[in-house]
């Protein structure tokens, strides 16, 4: 279960936004962000981010999270109506530390998977649970979403929401980066070009 514990009016680079803060049972804090009337006739364009401290406010190329982060709000804002909802599960759900551990694991030679095995881990320890009850909250049954990911898309192929069109998300490759996007295609299904 969650709790929305406070909405307020956020201003940004990408225009004005509703932010809601919500509380999981373990107290951990959810973010969603939420730009236009949710019942106009409007379908709302939705991203459903995980946190990643280094890209999203480091500008690390060691992954895409960032590029996605701010190409999504701009998706969004250009639209006027969606939402980006900010799941507090660094590092797939392993937490900062275990992902930095990860990351010196990777320098060795192993990928992003074969790290998080080593480590004690699943290779994705998300839940997407608390998305859907944050749109459910947001009164979202229809959307088109930004991902890559079919494990998203098959969480909503479960639930009473329905996703009417899938927005692909193709960004810059690095040299630092065309490994860990390797990776996300070959071995975790990701509908990636690169
Ligand atoms: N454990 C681990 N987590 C990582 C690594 N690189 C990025 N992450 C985390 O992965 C999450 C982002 O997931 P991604 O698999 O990149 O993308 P996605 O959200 O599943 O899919 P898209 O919707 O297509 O972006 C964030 O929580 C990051 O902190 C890594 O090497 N190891
Ligand atoms: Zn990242």
């Amino acid at each position: 279960m969650i709790s929305k514990i406070v909405t307020t009016r956020l201003p940004t680079d990408y225009g004005q936004f509703d932010l809601h803060l919500y509380q999981d049972k373990s107290a951990k804090e959810h973010l969603a962000l939420s730009m236009g009337e949710q019942d106009s006739a409007k379908i709302p364009i939705v991203r459903i981010h995980s946190e990643c401290l280094t890209g999203d406010l480091f500008t690390s190329r060691r992954c895409d999270c960032g590029q996605q982060l701010h190409a999504s709000l701009k998706m969004i804002s250009e639209s006027g109506c969606g939402v980006l909802i900010y799941l507090r599960q660094e590092g797939r759900g392993i937490g900062l530390i275990n992902k930095l551990h990860a990351y010196n694991l990777q320098d060795e030679g192993l990928d992003t998977i074969e790290a998080n095995l080593k480590l004690g881990f699943e290779s994705d320890q998300r839940d997407y649970n608390i998305a859907l009850q944050i749109l459910l909250d947001l009164q979202i049954k229809e959307l088109k979403l930004i991902t890559n990911n079919p494990e998203k898309l098959k969480q909503f192929s479960q639930s009473p929401i329905k996703v009417v069109e899938r927005i692909a998300l193709n960004l810059k490759s690095y040299n630092d980066n065309i490994d860990y996007l390797k990776t996300k295609r070959d071995r975790m299904g990701h509908l990636l070009d690169l």
